[in-house]
């Protein structure tokens, strides 16, 4: 089949269809396809599989409860609410509001299910900290995290929060203008951290490097990143290994209220669950304890300076009391902290966890990739190793003096293609996004369809960036489609040729007519009923509340400029996508980088059963890991490491 992007269809106007009109794999009475969900070890598969069987768009019940799934890049601008206000979250988000907040009742901005007035005001105060425009302040911090990361797996003396000890006299100069603060308490540990010890230095041309598992180190980068970035704190994780509890609380945390979400038993009768329970509890209370120590750390700098606009600026100014009754209280900024720190932490560090591994899995990009760095002069020369005498970071000082910076890195082609491909085919955020048709209104018009209210209309990344109806050679890792398509519609950005599609029945051919229309950028397909003479929150609705006035920019000079077909979401789109993804994709690229600067990486195939094996134990709690962890050789480039 052909991807939709060279698909032309006839612009005739289409008739409205049902719900009931839409196809949708066969299930048993009220159960529905719940079955075909408990089968399945790894279920964004099966329902890629639906995906393709049924064309994009597909119906299902589970338990009485009725989902529209969509995987069609025309049909979901009025769902994610690109141009339009699209369809609030499901409620099921909820779900995951233990993790959140100790209080009940109180969200967070993911978990939010409307757009609501605390939302705006919280999503547009993220702005000026997450977008383009503030990365400078944060690369620095990322480039000594990660570079402490190095001197751990090369067991240097470790990149201590004080500058002036640092194992690279460069290092000094990473200093971050707000002095980040020490750890103390934050972590309150109840699990022991399982992480690696740090090999055994490797003398020159000497055995070869010992296995890691490089995921748990990734998680304590990413939260040390985290810390730093977003919150001014040194959590420590990947120094003081008692730190690294703070991870394990929260992923704790968040697999107790996944279990309690998909078995209410587990919440009203907890002694059924033996300490399971209680363990998660004690996970979560720990971890709400450290994010009230990260609001108390903030809070003790006193008011924020006019200038500063760092996220924990932000925050400060969203609790300050001149607000009035807009401001924030305690337990709704503690709620933010810990929203983002879910939403940042495990997404980042799988994401270059895959990354890591699809350097071992595709040699061919990873050769291209290592000679745009070397080209770029950040893969350090023999000779530069040789003049280092074994004293510093030779990358650290590569990346430092990079002229241009964080800007230069984000901007190397083949760089931002791999990223972009690894997240394409590692969605880590495999489930999509979930929304609904609210109860008691009119239906959502989806394309062709009257959707009915109550509907769960879910869309799943993993369906909608693997599809063979959406990609060439889904399967593929090839970074080098990216070098002429969009990175944000994941459209070529030049017109290509066009094919006719295959209508199998009438309905079909509406569903055509609409993708024609969302590839001519035809607003009017685009209604969605409930809101269509509505405004209540289109005002905010746009990514610009974020700061992502890029995002939208990006679409100029495209051949589908005025498009609202997409599909490539890795952070979601339209009103709710992720505020980080400028943060994230920064991290992600100096991570990868700069380990590729300073190892050579390869899978642990004895341990990790090879590339295929390793694909096979692929699974999903919240976003995309591997079971058991991702055990990685990573051999240094020298004996400085
Ligand atoms: C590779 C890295 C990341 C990926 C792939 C990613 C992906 C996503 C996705 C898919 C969503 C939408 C979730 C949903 O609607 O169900 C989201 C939302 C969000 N993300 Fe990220 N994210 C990443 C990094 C980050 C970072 C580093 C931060 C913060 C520092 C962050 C903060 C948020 C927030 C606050 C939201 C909620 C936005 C809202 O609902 O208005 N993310 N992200």
């Amino acid at each position: 089949m052909q991807p939709s992007s060279l698909r032309t269809f006839s612009p005739q106007q289409p008739s409205l269809s049902t719900q009931r009109k839409i196809p949708g794999p066969p299930g048993l009475p009220w159960l529905g396809q719940l079955p075909a969900f408990l089968r399945t070890k790894f279920f964004p598969k099966q329902m890629l599989k639906w995906a393709e069987e049924y064309d994009g768009v597909y119906r299902m019940e589970i338990v009485g409860r009725k989902y529209v799934v969509v995987a069609d890049p025309a049909l979901m601008a009025p769902i994610m609410g690109r141009g339009c206000p699209g369809l609030p979250k499901s409620e099921g988000y909820a779900m995951w509001d233990p993790v959140i907040s100790p209080h009940p009742g109180v969200q967070g901005i993911v978990t939010v299910s409307e757009n609501t007035e605390i939302w705006r005001t919280v999503r547009r105060s993220y702005g000026p900290a997450m977008g383009l425009a503030s990365l400078g302040r944060y690369y620095p911090v990322i480039l000594r995290c990660v570079a402490t990361l190095g001197d751990y797996l090369t067991a240097a003396p470790s990149a201590p929060s004080a500058p002036s000890t640092s194992a690279s006299p460069s290092l000094a100069a990473t200093a971050s203008s707000t002095p980040p603060r020490p750890a103390a308490a934050l972590a309150s540990p109840v699990r022991t951290p399982p992480l690696s010890p740090p090999p055994p230095p490797s003398p020159a041309g000497g055995s070869p490097p010992p296995s890691l598992e490089i995921n748990r180190l990734l998680k304590s980068l990413s939260l040390d990143m985290l810390g730093l970035t977003a919150f001014g704190v040194d959590f420590g994780c990947l120094r003081v290994p008692e730190q690294a509890a703070l991870g394990h609380n929260l992923e704790r945390a968040m697999e107790e209220a996944g279990a309690r979400g998909r078995n209410p038993a587990r919440r009203l009768l907890p002694w059924l669950f033996e300490g399971e329970v209680r363990e998660g509890q004690a996970a979560m209370d720990a971890y709400h304890a450290a994010v009230e120590a990260v609001w108390r750390d903030i809070q003790s700098r006193g008011p924020p300076a006019d200038d500063d606009t760092s996220f924990a600026a932000q925050l400060a100014r969203l609790a300050d009391p001149a607000l009035g009754s807009s401001a924030l209280s305690d337990a709704q900024i503690c709620a933010e902290i810990a929203t983002v720190m879910v939403a940042g932490y495990e997404t980042t560090a799988n994401t270059m966890t895959w990354l890591l591994f699809a350097l071992h899995a595709y040699p061919e990009a990873a050769a291209r990739l290592e000679e745009e760095l070397r080209l770029a002069g950040l893969i350090p020369s023999d000779a530069e190793l040789d003049g280092a005498g074994g004293v510093g970071d030779p990358s650290l000082d590569a990346f430092l003096s990079l002229p241009g910076g964080h800007e230069a890195i984000s901007s190397l082609p083949y760089l931002d293609a791999f990223v972009r491909e690894g997240l394409r085919l590692f969605s880590v955020a495999p489930n999509g996004a979930v929304k609904r048709v609210p109860e008691g209104g009119p239906p959502a018009r989806i394309g062709p369809y009257d959707v009915e209210p109550g509907t769960t209309v879910w869309v799943p990344f993993w369906s909608v960036h693997l599809s063979e109806r959406n990609w060439e050679r889904p399967l593929e890792f090839e970074p080098e489609r990216w070098m002429n398509q969009n990175p944000r519609t994941g459209f070529p950005t030049t017109t290509t040729t066009t094919t006719t599609a295959t209508s199998r029945c009438p309905v079909f051919a509406a569903v055509g007519a609409f993708r024609a229309a969302a590839e001519g950028g035809d607003d009017a397909a685009f209604s969605v009923g409930r809101n269509a003479s509505s405004s209540s929150s289109s005002s905010s609705s746009s990514s610009s509340s974020s700061g992502n006035s890029s995002s939208n920019s990006s679409n100029s000079g495209s051949g589908l400029s005025s498009s609202k077909a997409t599909r490539y979401m890795p952070f979601s789109d339209g009103s709710r996508n992720c505020v980080g993804q400028h943060l994230g994709m920064l991290q992600i690229k100096v991570v990868l980088s700069y380990l590729v600067s300073r190892f050579r990486v390869r899978l642990d195939e004895q341990r990790m059963g090879g590339v295929a094996r390793t694909l096979e134990r692929q699974r999903v709690n919240l976003t995309l890991e591997v079971a058991g962890g991702m055990w990685m050789l990573l051999e240094p480039r020298s004996r400085w490491g």
